[in-house]
């Protein structure tokens, strides 16, 4: 199979082009409401092709959160890849956030229901979860290495209730979420300008410094905007790695719909202020 380009090096691309923003594409039914749309099909079609007809020209990323999709069943899957399809089309790259893990065969055929360049909803990347085990995911690694696709696997993740899991400290002394992020700097070592292997590590999280972040890849940083981050708090996150940080807001955007020239200007403003908190970094 020949894969496309590799994902880290067509992210650093259009990340240096665009700006970090990722706009997610998450159609909770109080938006669809927002919006005067209905809980059906047809609401969902024209939320997610509104969302990519305002920004997917300008941010480097969108991010459908797949469950929202899910929901409807086969037709809302139906709307999910034509939406995979026309954000691609228009220049962005699309992370599926379907958050897949599960025992390595398994895993195997998840990768290629999202990762397989002919799959019907091939995405640029997909977050999946180590928790059963990071060598679980090793079928996903091989099949985007072969894509040109990338994994943002979940380090640190934004919620509260991540911290039992991910903070707990192992018989060798690391915490859980260090060893996820030591595994990918290994899936990244020699690769540039950026690795295809990112981590999820929410902008809520406050001082990390006892992480090292800069594992070489991107960092897909959830929680602004209705989690309560904001982008001036990216660099004290972050620290050095901020510069391979692909900041997500959702709602934050999404709220500003229906009108077009509202979401795009929600987004704008996102981006601004993310380029004023990097700048200053
Ligand atoms: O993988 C994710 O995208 C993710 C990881 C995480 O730790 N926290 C988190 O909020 N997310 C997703 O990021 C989006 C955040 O949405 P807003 O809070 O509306 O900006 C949702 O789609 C979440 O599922």
């Amino acid at each position: 199979m020949t894969g496309l380009e590799p994902f880290g090096a067509r992210l650093r691309r259009v990340m240096d082009e665009r700006g970090p923003l990722c706009v997610g594409i998450d159609p909770h039914a109080s938006l669809l409401a927002e919006w005067g749309l209905g809980d059906t099909v047809d609401g969902l079609e024209r939320f997610s092709r509104t969302v990519v007809e305002a920004v997917a020209d300008r941010v480097a990323v969108l991010k459908p959160q797949s469950a929202f999709f899910e929901r409807f069943g086969s037709r809302g899957v139906a709307v999910l890849e034509t939406t995979v399809r026309e954000a691609r089309e228009a220049g962005a790259l699309v992370v599926m956030d379907a958050k897949r893990g599960d025992i390595g065969s398994t895993m195997a055929a998840y990768a290629e229901a999202f990762l397989h360049k002919d799959a019907p909803l091939f995405s640029d990347a997909l977050t999946v979860s180590p928790y059963l085990g990071y060598g679980s995911l090793s079928p996903a690694v091989a099949l985007a290495r072969e894509s040109g696709a990338g994994l943002f696997v979940l380090a640190l993740t934004s919620n509260p209730e991540g911290g039992e899991v991910q903070h707990a400290v192992r018989a060798d002394g690391r915490t859980v979420g260090a060893t996820v992020l030591g595994h990918l700097a290994l899936e990244n070592a020699g690769e540039e300008p950026l690795g295809s292997f990112g981590a999820v590590v929410g902008a809520t999280l406050g001082d990390l410094s006892s992480y090292d972040l800069d594992m070489g890849g991107p960092i897909l940083a959830p929680g602004i905007g209705a989690q309560g981050a904001t982008p001036a708090d990216l660099p004290a996150v972050f620290g050095r790695a901020v510069r391979n940080v692909v900041p997500n807001v959702s709602r934050g955007v999404l709220r500003h719909g229906p009108d077009a020239v509202a979401l795009r200007d929600a987004s704008e403003r996102f981006a601004d202020e993310i380029r004023a908190a990097l700048t200053s970094a």
